[in-house]
């Protein structure tokens, strides 16, 4: 897309189903740390529920930021097992992540699924981290566009232009995810740039806004291409945010 860079660049670490209150602990003081340094780049960290004390007990005062990896698309009510967005900002939770293809993929979770999470964590002043990404048949079939164009579609089409405005994008390809396979630069700029077209068709001053993150085997040698890439607006960090060193080298990549 063409037009003056607007966008802070955004580099957060999905922990997924990692973590110990001791190894988080290093974790979290290393990461507070070095943050001051890399700004204007933003660090977020998203962890397992249990952790979201200790992260809001040790980021405090410090630029990172942090959130859970899923909320529930119900308010309240008898859905044993479920966290709601209003607990999310209760312990200050600034992000989200919803839709992530693990959740998509063993949690059979659908795209109004996805979406009314999205609006639930909306509703909480909690920004959501939409992700979207095509599986390596989808890929190899030609399809990508319209797989994560549909998974985007759901959220074009349940949120206002004022919500539409408040949320992240991740995409992340599904062959890409902890398999040490990055999409090329090129690859991911093509699909990010057709994922803002898309957000431009609904309100242009929220695409040329939106941060559309890229993740999948990011690493820090990977990080600065795809990074400089005009579409891509920082990283959802897996495998690597679990090692201070490498999500900080990740951070500095978006300095550039
Ligand atoms: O949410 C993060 C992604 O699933 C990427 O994970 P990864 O960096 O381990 O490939």
């Amino acid at each position: 897309m063409e037009g003056t860079r607007v966008r802070q660049k955004l580099v957060v670490g999905n922990w997924k189903m990692h973590g110990s209150l001791e190894a988080n602990g290093g974790l979290l003081k290393a990461v507070a740390a070095g943050a001051g340094a890399l700004q204007p780049v933003q660090l977020a960290v998203c962890a397992p529920f249990p952790y979201l004390a200790q992260c809001q007990s040790l980021l405090a005062g410090s630029p990172v930021q942090w959130g859970a990896q899923d909320v529930s698309a119900e308010a309240r009510g008898a859905f044993t097992g479920e966290v709601a967005a209003s607990m999310l900002a209760e312990f200050g939770c600034q992000f989200v992540i919803v839709g992530h293809s693990e959740r998509r993929t063993y949690h059979a979770e659908q795209d109004s699924v996805i979406a009314t999470k999205a609006l639930r964590a909306l509703e909480h002043g909690v920004t959501p981290i939409v992700c979207v990404g095509e599986t390596l048949a989808q890929r190899e079939a030609g399809q990508t566009e319209q797989v994560v164009g549909r998974q985007l579609q759901a959220l074009l089409d349940a949120l206002s232009v004022e919500q539409l405005g408040r949320i992240v994008v991740a995409y992340e390809p599904v062959w890409a995810i902890g398999t040490g396979k990055t999409a090329s630069s090129a690859q991911a700029q093509d699909v990010h740039a057709y994922l803002r077209g898309l957000v431009a068709s609904r309100d242009a001053g929220v695409a040329q806004r939106m941060q559309i993150l890229y993740g999948g085997s990011v690493k820090p040698e990977s990080a600065g291409e795809l990074f400089g890439m005009p579409d891509i607006d920082g990283g959802l960090i897996g495998g690597a945010s679990l090692k201070a060193e490498d999500f900080l080298a990740i951070g500095a990549a978006g300095r550039a």
